[in-house]
Parts: C-alpha cells; sequence; structure tokens
C-alpha cells in the first residue's frame, strides 16, 4: 500500500485508529477455545466488528510465535483474511526484526512476501545493512524503533552520543537510508512530550505511537505534537479494544471503544 492510499483512507473513515491483534488465549472469550483455531476466530470478529472504525491492524507476531506452528498458521489466517475482505486496510506485522543483510532479507522475505504485509517493524539497532533490506520492497513500509513506550527506554534511546541522545540519531542516520521514504518510526504514546522535537527532524514521516489505552497514554497530547499536513500518525491500542468483554459480546464490546477513540480522532481532524 502506498502512503497516498493511507492517507486516503484515513480522511474516509476520519480515523488514525490501529487495533492490536495481541491475542492471548488465557483473556479470550472461553467458549472460543472450543473451536478448531480460537485464535483466527476471535481476530475475525474483531476485524469485521471495527473495521470502519480502524485504518491499521498490527498482530504482534509474539502472541502467535507462542503457540508454535498453530500460532503461526492463525497468524497466516488472519492477514489472508484482512487483504481478501478489507484490502484498504494498513496491515503491520509486529515482529521487531533486524539482522545482518542477507538475514534481513529473508525476514522481509517472509512479512511481505510470504504473509503480505504492508509493513514491519524493524530494530534499529544494528544500522543501516540490517535496515535496508526491508527498505528495498516497493510500496511495503519499515516501522523503526525510535523512541518507544517502555520505560526501558530510558536506558539506552535517550542517552547522550556524541552531542545528542541516540534515538534522534537514529531518526537523523536512518534519513540518509537507501529508500528511505519507506520508513515510518515507533514513538511510545508515553512519550508525548518529546514528540515536538521528533517533528523538527521527520516532519513528514508517519510515527505508529502504541502507548493509549493499557499503558496509559493520552491521545490529545500525542495529536497536539505529532499531527502533520498528512496527519501522519497511526495511534494504536490492543489491550484497551481487543479485551473491553470477555463474555460472548466481546466483538461489539471492542467496536464501542474503538467508536470511542474513533470520535476522539474525527474531532481533533475536524478542529
Ligand atoms: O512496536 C510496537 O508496536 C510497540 C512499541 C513500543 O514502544 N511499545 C509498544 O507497546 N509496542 C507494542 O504495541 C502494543 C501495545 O499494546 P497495548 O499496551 O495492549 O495497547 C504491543 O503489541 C507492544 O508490543
Amino acid at each position: 500500500m502506498t502512503t497516498q492510499e493511507l492517507v486516503a483512507q484515513i480522511h474516509e473513515k476520519q480515523s488514525f485508529l490501529c487495533i492490536g491483534l495481541d491475542v492471548d488465549l488465557n483473556k479470550i472469550p472461553k467458549h472460543l477455545l472450543d473451536k478448531e483455531d480460537p485464535i483466527f476466530e476471535f481476530n475475525k470478529a474483531i476485524i469485521d466488528a471495527t473495521h470502519h472504525l480502524a485504518v491499521a491492524y498490527k498482530p504482534n507476531t509474539a502472541f502467535y510465535e507462542a503457540y508454535g506452528i498453530k500460532g503461526w498458521k492463525s497468524l497466516e489466517k488472519t492477514i489472508t483474511y484482512l487483504n481478501a475482505n478489507y484490502p484498504e486496510v494498513f496491515t503491520i506485522a509486529d515482529a521487531k526484526r533486524g539482522d545482518i543483510g542477507n538475514t534481513s532479507t529473508m525476514y522481509a522475505k517472509a512479512f511481505f512476501e510470504d504473509l503480505e504485509f504492508d509493513s514491519v517493524t524493524v530494530a534499529p539497532y544494528m544500522g543501516k545493512d540490517s535496515v535496508e533490506p526491508f527498505l528495498a520492497f516497493e510500496n511495503k513500509h519499515t516501522i523503526l524503533l525510535a523512541l518507544t513506550s517502555n520505560q526501558g527506554a530510558f536506558d539506552f534511546q535517550t542517552k547522550n552520543v556524541e552531542g545528542k541522545e541516540l534515538y534522534k540519531q537514529v531518526l537523523e542516520v536512518s534519513k540518509s537510508y537507501k529508500n528511505s521514504k519507506n520508513l515510518m518510526y515507533v514513538v511510545g504514546a508515553t512519550k508525548a512530550e518529546f514528540i515536538g522535537e521528533i517533528r523538527k527532524i521527520i516532519p513528514d514521516s508517519f510515527l505508529l505511537v502504541p502507548g493509549v489505552g493499557a499503558q496509559g497514554g493520552n491521545l490529545q497530547e500525542v495529536c497536539r505534537y505529532g499531527l502533520n499536513d498528512q496527519v501522519g500518525l497511526l495511534i494504536n491500542s490492543s489491550r484497551g479494544i481487543i479485551y473491553a468483554s470477555d463474555g460472548a459480546d466481546y466483538a461489539k464490546a471492542a467496536a464501542e471503544k474503538a467508536l470511542e477513540l474513533q470520535k476522539q480522532m474525527e474531532n481533533i481532524l475536524k478542529s
């Protein structure tokens, strides 16, 4: 998917919501556990109930890999279902990959060619030759971890390296990578006060912002600093939406939570 198509979808739905499909068998409604593929059944119902309110879906691959081959099958069924039924939505494989060049190419093939995701999250730690193999794929997007939502972000990411915080070095240096137009960046909603500085370095890039809902990030504050001419934000909520209810009404309850966020986004876009 091109960035222009993503932006058009945001305007049409008046939403820049990304729903995180982080499916934990201990948290989904008990009646689904009798089904052949409980994870896919859960995802399908959530997607069907929310696709008009969200512009992106982000399965975190850890929640699938944890269940071995069965989990990987559920992931494959989920992305195939999304691409077949809702081709307008932007899909993110939250896999946080990155390795030496030839290995990164294989990771990129796994998520872009085999599973046909639009994007994948990538860790910048191994540098240029670990990121560029992902960027080589046309109309696919590499979402680089810049400033993450967790407390451990302060261990390294905000440390001063040659006169500048490390996350700023990541932003600046990555702009020089080949095909850097295919880059987006992860910035945690819990780090909203940093977004103004981040926008000075990457005014035009899309930011994937996880951490609203369960982690306590504030949507209004993120938007105050993060919105740009083409909106430029994808706000992710996982647990806050998909586990709104653990009863038979789980999909309806998820849609209600998604609607709350979409309404706030619509108001922000109109103001
Ligand atoms: O790359 C991510 O998506 C990510 C980066 C980050 O800094 N913080 C963060 O929470 N995430 C992911 O975003 C999701 C957040 O889930 P909730 O806290 O349940 O909304 C999880 O899949 C996390 O792995």
